[in-house]
């Protein structure tokens, strides 16, 4: 622990406490390592940041840890999101001309590939008029390799961090308190189970089309172009942030609320599916809304589409009252944002300042997905995501909505598990070991496709 700490900060900082090339016992004897103390050594924010992360991912991804930190301080990457409101097929085959890979095409492939190697694993058993069935088979094989339904019991590993840090107990240590620090109050919660089961067959919208460079290939996409429709023909993001959405598994006609919408790339990208009947972009902050608004006038322009289906929203979603309303509900939640923390000291959430806003952010994502969970139809679907690769913010904030939608509101839970959906998108993401998350998978960023942070927990709203 020490040495991490040690290697964290600067050289000039380790001569200063008397070390630099010193063999670390003798360090620590004249220096016993202070957190209270290193934060008020000069450091920037993302220093900050990355001396929290060190100590706390390092922990908790381990050997996973180093790579995707030197991941997460080089440029990430980007899939091209094909705008089907700004010629769409000539888009398309730009791209593919580029050598750029179709996720969707890539997607089905693996599908059908893991169909094939399990066939090619058992070929006796086989009955030869098999060889050629449907994908639906496939997936029925995955129920039968996975129990249908699992009840995650008290007491099992990494149940202990699940609760949070009262902000009532922050007084006195708005300096220096770490988010880890939330460890010293938990209590385990075994006073209830959660229910989990396989997920369902994910319907990857046939109109979705994004495109990424291959694997080990940093090169950069073009910057937009105006289409003839005077829109733009794709739009830049983390290819990673397609994953909440295609989690939804929209089906046509159903209606969708994106709880905290804004800039509005994964609002765009349900858009492309032209899927809901009904769609509502909603948050809090007017200058985001802006440029939400400003993204789906570049995007979908002036087609009347989206005329009567489409609304945007300026509003504070705790207050939401519009319940038991939609078949989707997406619950991106604001977060630390690990690689903004790492790269821009501007509107960082490690700035000293905000210590206190940082540490309470599990409590307001709680409080978020609880609404999410309020604003859908019993029965429906409600996906939480993060760009945080903090267990607290992630499995830790599910666990308390789950709990809290259970005493308070009377409201069932069951979580999905996603994991063999998710393998299939092993050629874009790597993913953290299904063994280290409870309710969702978590997309680590890697330097030969770098995407992410993305966390993704998928819930049914049983009653
Ligand atoms: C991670 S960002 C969303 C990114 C967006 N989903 C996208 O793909 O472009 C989180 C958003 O939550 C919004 N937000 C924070 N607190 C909120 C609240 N109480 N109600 C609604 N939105 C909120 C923030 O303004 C911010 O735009």
């Amino acid at each position: 622990m020490f040495a991490r700490k040690w290697r964290s900060i600067s050289k000039l900082q380790q001569i200063a406490v008397g070390g630099g090339n010193f063999p670390q016992a003798i360090v620590s004897k004249r220096h016993k390592f202070d957190k209270r103390e290193a934060n008020l050594w000069n450091k920037t924010n993302t220093d900050r940041a990355l001396d929290h992360f060190d100590d706390f991912y390092g922990t908790f991804y381990g050997d996973l840890w180093p790579s995707t930190r030197l991941a997460m301080l080089s440029s990430p990457k980007h899939c091209a999101l094909v705008n089907y409101y700004g010629d769409y097929d000539e888009t398309i085959d730009k791209l593919k001309n580029m050598g750029c890979l179709d996720i969707q095409e890539i997607f089905e492939e693996n599908r059908l590939l893991k169909k094939t190697k399990k066939r090619k694993k058992d070929p006796v058993n086989m009955p030869t008029n098999v060889i050629e069935t449907s994908v639906e088979d496939d997936e029925s094989e995955d129920l039968q390799m996975f129990s249908d339904e699992r009840v995650i019991a008290p007491g099992q590993p990494n149940s202990a961090y699940l609760n949070f840090v009262p902000t009532t107990k922050l007084k006195g240590m708005e300096d220096w308190l770490e988010e880890e620090d939330q460890f010293q109050y938990v209590k385990p919660t075994y006073d209830f189970v959660v229910k989990k089961q396989k997920d369902e067959r994910l319907d990857f919208p046939s109109l979705l089309k994004a495109f990424v460079f291959p694997r080990g290939d940093i090169s950069r996409f073009p910057s937009p172009k105006r289409s003839s429709l005077g829109t733009s023909n794709y739009y830049l993001m983390d290819a990673a942030s397609l994953l909440p959405v295609l989690a939804l598994n929209l089906q046509a006609t159903e209606s969708v609320l994106d709880l905290c919408a804004a800039p509005g790339g994964k609002s765009l990208a349900m858009l492309q599916t032209l899927y809901p009947n009904r769609i509502v972009c909603n948050d809090i902050t007017t200058s985001r809304i802006s440029r939400l608004n400003s993204v789906l006038k570049q995007y979908i322009g002036q087609t009347t589409t989206w005329k009567h289906q489409l609304e945007v929203r300026a509003s504070n979603a705790l207050h939401w009252s519009e319940f038991d309303a939609f078949d989707k509900v997406l619950v991106d939640a604001p977060c630390t944002n690990d690689r903004h923390s790492v790269m821009e000291d501007d509107n960082n959430y490690f700035k000293k300042d905000r210590m206190k806003e940082r540490i309470s952010l599990p409590e307001t994502q709680s409080a978020l997905l609880i609404a999410g969970v309020r604003a859908c139809k019993p029965g429906g679907t409600i996906v939480y995501s993060t760009c945080s690769l903090s267990p607290i913010q992630n499995d830790g904030v599910v666990h308390m909505a789950i709990k809290q939608l259970k005493e308070i509101y009377k409201i069932d839970m069951v979580v999905k598990d996603m994991s063999m959906t998710m393998n299939h998108f092993k050629f874009l993401c790597r993913f953290a070991p299904s063994s280290s998350l409870r309710y969702g998978q978590v997309a680590l960023p890697s330097i030969v496709n770098n995407f992410g942070p993305m966390y993704i927990s998928k819930l049914q709203r049983v009653i």
